[in-house]
C-alpha cells in the first residue's frame, strides 16, 4: 500500500481528517508525571490509545523527544501506534533538509529506525536533497511549502522574479512537487491552517497532493476555512493539532480530555465538508 492510500484508508475508517500531533514536554505533563522524561512513551502512549479511533495520521515531532534523549522511546511509541492502530499512519516530522549524502543517512533514521510511514522536510536545499527520501517505495514525503508562522512571510512570500510567471517562492514549491519532483507519487505539502488563502492557492497548485495541514488548536487557525480551502474527495486533508488535544486538562484525566478535544476538533472538520 502507498503513504497515500494508507492516508485514504484511515480517513474513510476513522471518517477523519484529523491528524494528532505528538509533541510531549514533560513539564506539562499531569502532577504524577510532572517534569519526568522518562515518561514520555507512556503519556503519548496513553493519547494515542485514547484517540486512534479518531485520526488520520499520528505525528510525533522528533525534537520533542531528541530534547530529553528521549529517541528510543519514539522507537517504543510508534511500534505501540503499530499494535493499536496499524491503520493509522505516522508521519514523522523532523523537518529534515540537507546534502544527499547525509539526506539518506535521514532518511534511514525516519523509515528504517523509526519505521515511520512519511517524514517533513525542507525543500530549500533543492531536489537532490529530498531524492534520497522518494527511494522508499510507498513511503511519503511532505515538502514545507507555506509554513503557520508568521516569519513564513519572510521568504516563503518572496517574489522569484527569475522563474516563469514571478511566483511567489511557496507557489514555486507547491508546483515542483505537484510536477517535476513527484516522479513516484510520493510528494505532499505543509501549509498552515493560519492561511486559509494560500491553501486554496496551493490546492489550486497541487490538485491530487496530500496537504498537511497544521495550525488548529493553539495556533487559532480555522478548522472550517481550512477544509473549505483544502478538502477535495481525491485529495486527502491531514488537519493537525498537538498542543490543544495534548494538554486539554492537565490533570489524571488528560487522556480522556484529549480524547474529547480531538473528537470535537473532527467533528468540526467534518462538519465543513462541502
Ligand atoms: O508550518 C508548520 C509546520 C509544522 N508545524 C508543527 O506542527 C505542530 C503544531 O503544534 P500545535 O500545538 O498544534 O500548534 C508542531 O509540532 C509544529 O512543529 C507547525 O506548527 N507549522
Amino acid at each position: 500500500m502507498t503513504f497515500l492510500e494508507m492516508l485514504q484508508d484511515a480517513q474513510q475508517r476513522n471518517a477523519s481528517m484529523l491528524c494528532v500531533g505528538l509533541d510531549p514536554e514533560p513539564r506539562k505533563f499531569p502532577a504524577a508525571m510532572r517534569g519526568d522524561p522518562s515518561r514520555i512513551h507512556e503519556f503519548c502512549a496513553r493519547i494515542v490509545d485514547a484517540t486512534a479511533d479518531l485520526a488520520i495520521a499520528f505525528k510525533p515531532q522528533i525534537a520533542y523527544f531528541a530534547a530529553h534523549r528521549a529517541e528510543e522511546q519514539l522507537e517504543r511509541l510508534i511500534a505501540h501506534m503499530r499494535r493499536v492502530a496499524p491503520h493509522v499512519p505516522v508521519i514523522l516530522d523532523a523537518k529534515r533538509g540537507d546534502i544527499g549524502s547525509t539526506a539518506e543517512q535521514y532518511a534511514v533514521e525516519a523509515f528504517e529506525r523509526y519505521g515511520a510511514d512519511a517524514v517533513t522536510l525542507s525543500p530549500f536545499m533543492g531536489f537532490d536533497s529530498v531524492q534520497p527520501y522518494l527511494k522508499y517505495e510507498g513511503k511519503g514525503a511532505f515538502l514545507l511549502c507555506r509554513t503557520s508562522n508568521p516569519g513564513g512571510d519572510d521568504l516563503q512570500n518572496q517574489r522569484l522574479a527569475s522563474v516563469d510567471g514571478s511566483p511567489l517562492l511557496y507557489e514555486h514549491v507547491a508546483r515542483l512537487a505537484s510536477g517535476p519532483w513527484n516522479t513516484n507519487g510520493q510528494l505532499g505539502l505543509v501549509v498552515g491552517a493560519t492561511y486559509p488563502a494560500e491553501i486554496e492557492r496551493v490546492r489550486a497548485l497541487a490538485p491530487k497532493l496530500p496537504l498537511l495541514i497544521p495550525g488548529v488548536g493553539a495556533q487559532g487557525g480555522d478548522a472550517a476555512a481550512t477544509v473549505r480551502a483544502g478538502w477535495r474527495a481525491d485529495a486527502p486533508i491531514v488537519v493537525n493539532s498537538s498542543r490543544a488535544i495534548l494538554y486539554a486538562s492537565s490533570g489524571d484525566d488528560f487522556a480522556d480530555a484529549a480524547r474529547r478535544e480531538a473528537m470535537k476538533t473532527r467533528d468540526a472538520l467534518k462538519a465543513a465538508k462541502r
